[in-house]
Order: structure tokens, then C-alpha cells, then sequence
């Protein structure tokens, strides 16, 4: 990506409200965790992680679920650095055999949820025991499908937000908050 991108997601930074800060979203990823090991302890999961928004949240949740588990990761994207998505893109499938297994999909942002309605969908029909979904973030906006997150870690007006996975044209995923990007005066 270029210079000039680099320094544009910085100044979108600069500009923007954090939402929640960094001690925050740790709180929130620790509730998550307590209760999906509640829910999942010993039902030997699979946690998958979509590409690649889910892959900060992922890092924080595992290391806290203390009972076997398998963990994969698919690929699935309708945004592509822009502010609005389009038709979802699939990249990469599970190499992990669904077929039988309770499935936990670890993702970032719940939006207007047709990402997470077709990796739920997609997950069934590759005979998952179970679905369940958590969400790091969950947008109070209009879904586009009718699907709602199992877990919610927290939510958020309906803003483009950054952070903790979520990227302003593929930076800022490593910003250590959760941030909307400022509106336009
Ligand atoms: O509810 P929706 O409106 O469908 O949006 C939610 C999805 O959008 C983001 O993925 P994105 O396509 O931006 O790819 P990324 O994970 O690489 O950022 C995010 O990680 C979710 O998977
Ligand atoms: N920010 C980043 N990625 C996203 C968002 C958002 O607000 N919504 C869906 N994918």
C-alpha cells in the first residue's frame, strides 16, 4: 500500500472518537471468554477465525480458553478496503473437516451481517453439529440478513469504526481501541 494511504489512515486516527479504550475492549474479550468457556468447555470446539478481521480478537480470546479445543481460519471478504461492502468474496475454506463438530466463529465486527449469515450457513452445510458466533463488536444498524451474534463482547452506534481488527483501508487493524472514524462536519 502507499505512503500517502499510510498517512491518510493516520490522520483518520487523529481525527477519530475512541469509543472504547484499550483497558476496555481486555474487559470485554475476558467476559467473552469466561462464557464461552462456560458454554463450551467440553464439547471439544472448533473455533474458526475469518480472515482477516478476526485474527486480533482470536489471539486475545484463545490463550484464555483453558479446554481442548481446534482452531482454523476461513476467508471470506465483502469490504476489500473500501467504507461500504459489496458481494461477499470467499478466499479460503476451512482446511478442518466440519462435519460433526461445534463450531465457534470468532469475527471482529457484526454489521450488516451477511458475512456472518453465509459463514454460518456455509458451516451447516458442511454438517457442523452446531453453530455458535461471537463478535467483538456488534453494530446497532439495519441488517441486511437476519442474523444476530451468540456472544457480544460490545456494541457500537452505527459508525465506521477501526481497531482491534477492524481496518480503515487495510490499516489500523492494530490500533489497540475501538475507534469511529469522525463524520464530516
Ligand atoms: O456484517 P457485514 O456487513 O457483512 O460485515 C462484517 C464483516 O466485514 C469485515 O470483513 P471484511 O470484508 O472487511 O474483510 P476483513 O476481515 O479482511 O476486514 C468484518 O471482519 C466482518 O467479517
Ligand atoms: N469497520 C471495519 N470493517 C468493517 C466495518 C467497520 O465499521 N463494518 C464491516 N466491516
Amino acid at each position: 500500500m502507499s505512503d500517502a494511504l499510510a498517512a491518510e489512515a493516520w490522520a483518520v486516527y487523529r481525527a477519530a472518537e475512541c469509543l472504547y479504550d484499550e483497558t476496555t475492549v481486555r474487559g470485554a474479550v475476558d467476559r467473552l471468554a469466561g462464557e464461552v468457556t462456560a458454554a463450551l468447555a467440553g464439547h471439544n470446539p472448533l473455533l474458526l477465525c475469518p480472515m482477516t478481521g478476526g485474527v486480533v480478537l482470536a489471539g486475545h480470546l484463545l490463550p484464555q480458553l483453558d479446554f481442548p479445543l481446534e482452531f482454523d481460519y476461513i476467508h471470506a471478504t465483502r469490504y476489500a478496503g473500501a467504507l461500504r461492502g459489496g458481494e461477499l468474496t470467499w478466499k479460503v475454506t476451512p482446511t478442518a473437516e466440519l462435519a460433526g463438530r461445534h463450531v465457534l466463529i470468532v469475527d471482529d465486527v457484526l454489521d450488516r451481517g451477511i458475512t456472518l449469515a453465509a459463514l454460518v450457513d456455509f458451516c451447516r452445510r458442511e454438517g457442523a453439529a452446531s453453530v455458535h458466533s461471537l463478535v467483538l463488536v456488534d453494530k446497532r444498524c439495519r441488517r441486511e440478513a437476519a442474523i444476530e451474534a451468540d456472544f457480544v463482547g460490545l456494541s457500537t452506534p452505527d459508525r465506521y469504526l477501526f481497531g482491534w481488527g477492524m481496518d480503515y483501508k487495510g490499516y489500523l487493524r492494530n490500533v489497540p481501541g475501538i475507534y469511529a472514524v469522525a463524520e464530516a462536519p
